[in-house]
């Protein structure tokens, strides 16, 4: 039987960052173009329709105002000089000074509206890639480094912040006035503007061909900032591992690598636009040379006023603004495509868990599940489950033992429908994983495990979190429950105590039971209990033991432990080894049997008589 997941593949493009960029999709991502990323940025600045056409109008005052300055100066020139005029030049003082605390007004107000729009635009976006990337699968986790989707979120936005807040609004402003003036220019002499225009095609082509690689730079300079994240995160986290094996100075050694990287990017961003600056200023001094040698060849010969040549000029240096402008945006502008690149990879993967159409939301669960002919591997990697079948009666405990790696946490993950298996059918109750929602499935599933998350917070907080509209009473009833009101209730602040990051300020064992109180308030059908006893000593494992037993009361359970102690009571024990049940009982039957289970039980008790 085939699924979705056989259809999907990974997507790991070759080059950036050693082949770390791996992004789990159904279909290949294609780059982004810099046009796709105007449109979507206008499909979410389009809802802020009233200050966007605030802004426009007073774009189009500002190159309004902006042509009236030169016409002002040749009619100075023109006429005011020549017939002494001296009644008029108050006036012309006024207008030219009038239109320059307009042109500052106009320009307040569209900065401050576009920066409005741009950061809702933002807020949106960044709102939309961290939704998105919540719907995504735990593969896509697993294939992906989370300091490298962190920098996509925070990093990659802001860049994209600088440049819909500053840079859009300078384009638009720059396109307007210099197709304004193009047009005036024209009109005013056909001959000297086209050969002016002449320099833009080079002007254009110099823009492409930097452009690219600006833009393959700042997507190198990107992916370094993602690294250094990466290792950030990880050796933060990761600080006590790194004291005690007192690897400070490799760390550091490392660390200093990856920023060395991120540096040599920024160096070879920075020397691409030194080049390509002075290329588009050298272009435009030849369009100034051409007007003045041109302007004053017709001017000699009387086919030209010199309040033209000025005017023209001046309306030269208008045209050239948006182009020198243009080199400084296109940097942004390059910038941000890269950085939207690494964002649309991430909004561009497919979950490859998805609910079919018409999945139905399971009813309040027995628990009875069951494996049939089950075959899993992650990715292209080989197979951990092949032609797998188990049942776990409702009600009831099922543990699973067998020697590391030999696919107990997967049987977990399968149920919980992390991952899909490519063949067989998993059912619950006798529906179909595939065929029932995940909300309503997931609902009804608690999962404990070794790698216990506490989320920095409160102890109640993070309590709640397993059912989120609880009341106090149901809280305090639930650390009950799981043994954890004593100490809870031994801190000053009882159950507004700060936990720390991860939950660093308590131990393990109390950290176990806030997250057997957190199952036990979630009250699911299904419990799993992936190693949940390991590592703790003896009086912290009866509290525990104490606990669990009240959380799996009256449940279905999958217990999978490694310690053979913690499972005796168990209805059935399987016994599994690369994939395939090799033996199941009870406890005492297994050990009767004298098979791998009773081997594993003597490796752990050595001196305890198997056979009792
Ligand atoms: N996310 C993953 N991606 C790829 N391979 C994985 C992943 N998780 C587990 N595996 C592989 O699948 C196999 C089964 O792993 P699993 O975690 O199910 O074993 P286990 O019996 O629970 O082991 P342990 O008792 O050591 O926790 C192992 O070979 C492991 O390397």
């Amino acid at each position: 039987m085939s699924d979705n997941y056989n259809s999907a593949h990974t997507f790991r493009p070759g080059g950036g960052m050693g082949g770390m960029r791996r992004f789990g999709t159904g279909e290949k991502a294609k780059p982004a173009s810099i046009y796709s990323m105007f449109v979507r940025i206008y499909t979410h600045a389009r809802l802020e329709w009233p200050s966007l056409i605030a802004a426009v109008v007073c774009v189009i005052a500002v190159s309004l105002l902006e042509f009236v300055v030169p016409q002002l100066t040749r009619f100075t020139i023109d006429h005011l000089i020549p017939n002494k005029r001296f009644d008029r030049l108050f006036l012309i003082g006024g207008g030219v000074l009038g239109a320059a605390i307009a042109l500052g007004g106009l320009r307040f107000i569209s900065t401050s509206l576009m920066a409005s729009i741009g950061q809702k635009v933002l807020y949106n976006l960044r709102n939309d890639l961290y939704r998105h990337m919540q719907s995504l699968d735990v593969s896509f986790f697993d294939r992906n480094r989370t300091g490298d989707l962190m920098s996509r979120v925070t990093n990659d936005v802001s860049i994209l912040q600088q440049m819909i807040s500053s840079s859009m609004m300078q384009l638009f402003t720059d396109f307007f006035t210099f197709t304004a003036i193009a047009i005036y220019m024209l009109w005013i002499d056909w001959r000297l503007t086209l050969l002016l225009l002449a320099t833009f095609p080079f002007m254009i082509l110099t823009t492409r061909v930097f452009g690219k690689r600006m833009r393959s730079s700042f997507r190198t300079v990107q992916e370094s900032v993602a690294d250094v994240s990466d290792h950030l995160q990880n050796s933060l986290t990761g600080i006590r591992l790194i004291k005690s094996f007192t690897a400070e100075s490799y760390e550091s050694e490392r660390f200093s690598e990856r920023t060395r990287k991120n540096m040599d990017a920024n160096i070879q961003v920075v020397r691409l636009r030194a080049a390509y600056e002075p290329i588009i200023d050298f272009l435009n001094y030849i369009g100034l040379a051409i007007v003045l040698v041109f302007g004053a060849w017709l001017a000699m010969k009387d086919q030209m006023t010199v309040g033209t040549i000025v005017a023209f000029i001046a309306y030269l240096r208008l045209l050239q603004n948006p182009i020198r402008h243009f080199s400084r945006i296109i940097n942004t502008i390059q910038q941000s495509a890269a950085a939207y690149e690494r964002i649309m990879e991430v909004i561009n993967t497919k979950a490859e868990i998805i609910e079919k159409k018409g999945a139905i939301a399971l009813p309040p669960l027995r628990g009875h599940i069951a494996f049939s002919s089950v075959s899993f591997a992650y990715s292209n990697e080989s197979k951990v489950l092949d032609a797998f079948s188990l049942e776990l009666e409702a009600g009831k405990v099922t543990a699973l033992v067998g020697s590391s790696g030999s696919g107990k946490t997967t049987i977990a993950h399968l149920i919980a429908r992390f991952y899909d298996p490519q063949d067989g059918v998993i059912t619950i109750d006798g529906y179909s994983l595939k065929d029932v929602t995940l909300d309503s499935l997931r609902e009804q599933i608690g999962i404990v495990s070794q790698d216990i998350v506490l989320f920095n917070g409160t102890i109640g907080e993070n309590i709640k979190y397993g059912k989120h509209d609880s009341t106090e009473a149901e809280v305090i009833a639930a650390a009950k429950a799981a043994n954890a009101s004593g100490f809870i209730e031994s801190f000053p602040q009882g159950y507004d105590t700060q936990i720390g990051e991860r939950g660093v300020k308590l131990s393990g064992g109390q950290k176990q039971r806030l997250s057997i109180a957190r199952a036990i308030l979630k009250n699911p059908r299904v419990i799993i209990l992936d190693e949940a006893t390991s590592s703790l000593d003896t009086e912290s494992e009866q509290y525990i033991q104490d606990a669990l037993a009240q959380l799996l009361r009256g449940r279905t359970c999958l217990v999978i432990a490694h310690r053979l102690s913690t499972i005796q009571q168990a209805d059935q024990i399987y016994v599994l080894e690369q994939g395939c049940i090799v033996e199941n009982g009870t406890h005492d039957e297994l050990l009767r049997r004298q098979g791998r289970y009773s081997q594993l039980y003597e490796l752990q008790f050595p001196q305890t008589d198997a056979a009792q």
